[in-house]
């Protein structure tokens, strides 16, 4: 159900189709739970062209505003590309003449993001965050931090009257709007596009691709296919992947994110995700002696072992396999697997799938104790702990799931 739109998103698409965005059967729309999305206005073929936006109105890295500073110096080159975007938008968004104005008011606001965000939640509510959730938290912090350090450190080396300092709870904001709005983009006439850009493809990173597109950050995300964007040298493309009625949202696909990554990241987790996983990582580690840690670490099996849904049931993934291989069977079994030579007999599998079980039934007696916990979270907090309930027993049904599916084999 579609419901009212705000005269700010009106003001938006009329500046928009003045601005080198061409938008064609689709309407930006309300929708309960996902703040602003992208609505079908009439019936749409498969492979329509939805929304174009000219590489005239995309930001990226390669944007004169972008890589020069307003007086026109650079910025210090420990500024991310991420952390441009951002300084940018904070030192204009609140310009009455802000050329991206139109766009500007259209953003959710500050509030809204205290509310989804795990960036602005309290501590108590972000220590009840699934593991893997929280290593995205921590990561996100530590490059607000060093941006927010680099954009301070050249404010305070720019004369005050020519550079305004940024206000931190505002650099937070932009940071968090292109964290949750960027795109990436390919840059087809690389050589060309700016002296900042490294000059091989092979060398930009993912950061140096991020680029904002007016517009096309209406869209949701889903976990399934989606509208399938495209670009090319004019700018980005959005293609309908199927027929739709009109009426219908139309979602485009972020990536195959978990719904960890989708929290941690963009604030909301789907409730039935396709890509969703697990990580074990805080099972497995702590049981590693130093000796074991280190070895893992060599072969390059250190971390990251997931649980993901799977179908019909679900499956760790090669490095869990690989690291319940090295702590519960003689090291030249692990060896012969860790080099992918033997994928292991019968018997062996057993005994890793007898540890797993072991170690989801750790996992599952402390699921008790952490939904109490985010139950007794305040009711100010009452949006949060939905989430995180939500999250939990999610996490829960696929420790169990993969728990029973182990104990059948067995
Ligand atoms: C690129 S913006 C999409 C437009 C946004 N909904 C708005 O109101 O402006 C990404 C944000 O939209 C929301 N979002 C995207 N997909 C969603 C989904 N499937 N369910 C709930 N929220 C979603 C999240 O808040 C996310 O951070």
């Amino acid at each position: 159900m579609a419901l009212e739109i705000g005269e700010e998103h009106t003001r938006f698409v009329s500046w928009a189709e003045k601005n080198g965005i061409t938008i064609n059967g689709v309407a930006p729309a309300k929708f309960p739970g996902r703040g602003m999305g992208i609505v079908a206005t009439r019936d749409i073929k498969a492979g329509e062209t939805l929304v174009h936006v000219h590489s005239k109105a995309i930001i990226s890295h390669a944007s004169p505003q972008i890589f020069k500073m307003p007086s026109g110096r650079m910025w210090s080159k420990d500024l991310s590309v991420h952390g441009r975007l951002a300084a940018y938008l904070a030192l204009r968004c609140n310009d009455e003449n802000f050329e991206y104005k139109a766009w500007r008011d259209t953003w959710p606001s500050i509030r809204e993001f205290r509310q989804i965000l795990p960036i602005y939640w309290s501590d108590e509510a972000q220590d009840l965050l699934p593991h893997a959730a929280k290593e995205i938290l921590t990561k996100q912090q530590r490059n607000i931090e060093a941006d927010f350090c680099a954009v301070s450190a050249t404010c305070i080396s720019e004369s005050e009257a020519s550079f305004p300092k940024i206000d931190k709870d505002l650099f937070i904001y932009t940071w968090m709007i292109v964290n949750t709005r960027c795109f990436y983009w390919d840059y087809l006439d690389l050589p060309k596009v700016s002296p900042r850009l490294p000059r091989m493809r092979k060398d930009l990173t993912a950061d140096d691709r991020y680029a904002m597109c007016p517009f096309m950050d209406y869209f949701n995300h889903t976990g399934d296919e989606g509208c399938v964007t495209e670009t090319n040298r004019d700018g980005y493309y959005v293609v309908a992947n199927q027929d739709y009625q009109a009426g219908t949202e139309l979602y485009a696909s972020y990536g195959t994110h978990t719904n960890d990554t989708l929290l941690a990241e963009y604030g909301f987790i789907l409730e039935d995700n396709p890509h969703d996983a697990i990580t074990l990582d805080h099972l497995i580690l702590p049981d590693l002696t130093f000796k074991q840690y280190e070895l893992l670490r060599m072969d390059k099996f250190l971390g990251n072992y997931t649980l993901s849904r799977g179908s019909p049931s679900p499956v760790t993934c090669h490095r869990t396999q690989a690291a319940l291989r090295y702590l519960t069977i003689p090291y030249r079994r692990y060896a012969a697997f860790e080099a992918g030579l033997d994928e292991g007999t019968p018997e062996e599998q057993q005994i890793v799938d007898r540890h797993l079980v072991g170690l989801l039934e750790q996992y599952d007696r402390v699921f008790k104790t952490l939904l109490e916990d985010v139950e007794a979270l305040e009711d100010k907090m009452g949006e949060q702990r939905a989430t995180l309930k939500k999250r939990w027993v999610q996490i829960r049904c696929l420790v169990n799931q993969a728990k029973w599916a182990l104990r059948d084999k067995l």
